[in-house]
């Protein structure tokens, strides 16, 4: 087992085509090194699991991915999407985010309709056509595993549903922007058993047409659901690998150490 060097950068790679990369990325709040050279490829298609213990910097990585810290953190390196720099001042922030969609940990839909949360971000980019909407709420909503339980009351207020109905609006909110990355930040978090399995079932689903990197505590399930994994620690990408080699063979005392529950 090995020992992790803080001193070197560790280049988190595996084999495949890649959507996102970060490169060189390190995070500051004020004087608070939150994220340290942090170099992470990301692959199409694939669902990556970030996990390691509270405050090693996952949410604040993943943050990153769509200049979600722009207001609170000085980000420094490199976002290498589509062979463009997101993270470079002169990228349009709005439409880095059309492509790279996010869900965070407590279902945040408007206090509107169930179609008015589907439709907003959509008219502000134009789309008017009432076709072209419906056809939008409709397969997205579907893609959420949402559809059959709100098609009768689309125009029922959001926060009527359940929590893990909201948080299925919440996913299908964001893909109906058609972005190519979805980031989810502990989707899971404030939801009962029940709803999760739906989530990560939905997740599975999505990941046929989207990117997906997910933030979770939950070890099992990022068995389930991840095809990779990235352990952080203290700031570092300490292991990345097929979840399977993270969970049943790691090359790292650390990550051995976390996923043991030796700490953490
Ligand atoms: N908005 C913020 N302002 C200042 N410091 C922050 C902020 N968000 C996170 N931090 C700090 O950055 C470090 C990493 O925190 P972060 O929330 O990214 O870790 P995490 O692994 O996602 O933790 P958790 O699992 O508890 O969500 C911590 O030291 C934390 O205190």
């Amino acid at each position: 087992m090995k020992t992790y060097n803080f001193d070197e950068s560790y280049i988190a790679d595996v084999p495949g085509e890649k959507e996102i990369t970060a490169k060189d990325v390190q995070v500051f709040y004020g004087d608070n090194h939150a994220i340290f050279n942090a170099n992470l490829k990301f692959l199409r298609n694939k669902v990556t699991s970030l996990i390691g213990a509270s405050g090693s910097g996952k949410s604040t990585f993943l943050r990153c991915l769509n200049r979600m810290n722009d207001r609170i953190a000085t980000v420094k390196g490199e976002i290498d999407y589509q062979g463009t720099n997101i993270n470079s001042k002169n990228v349009n922030v709005y439409e880095v985010r059309k492509q790279i969609g996010m869900v965070f940990q407590r279902p945040n839909p408007f206090a509107k309709s169930i179609r008015e949360n589907m439709t907003f971000a959509l008219k502000e980019n134009g789309i008017k056509s009432k076709d072209k909407l419906e056809e939008r709420i409709e397969s997205s909503l579907k893609e959420a595993a949402l559809w059959d339980e709100v098609k009768d009351e689309l125009d029922k207020s959001a926060l009527a549903l359940s929590g893990g109905q909201q948080q299925r609006l919440c996913i299908a909110r964001a893909i109906a922007m058609r972005p190519n990355i979805l980031l989810l930040d502990e989707p899971c978090s404030a939801l009962d058993p029940i709803s999760t399995l739906k989530i990560e079932e939905t997740v599975v689903r999505l990941k046929e047409n989207y990117t997906i990197i997910i933030v979770t505590h939950n070890m099992g399930q990022a068995t389930r659901i991840s095809d990779y994994t990235a352990f952080f620690h203290l700031g570092h990408v300490i292991e990345y690998d097929a979840t399977k080699n993270i969970f049943e063979n790691p090359s790292m005392q650390a990550t051995s150490d976390y996923i043991s529950g030796d700490f953490g």
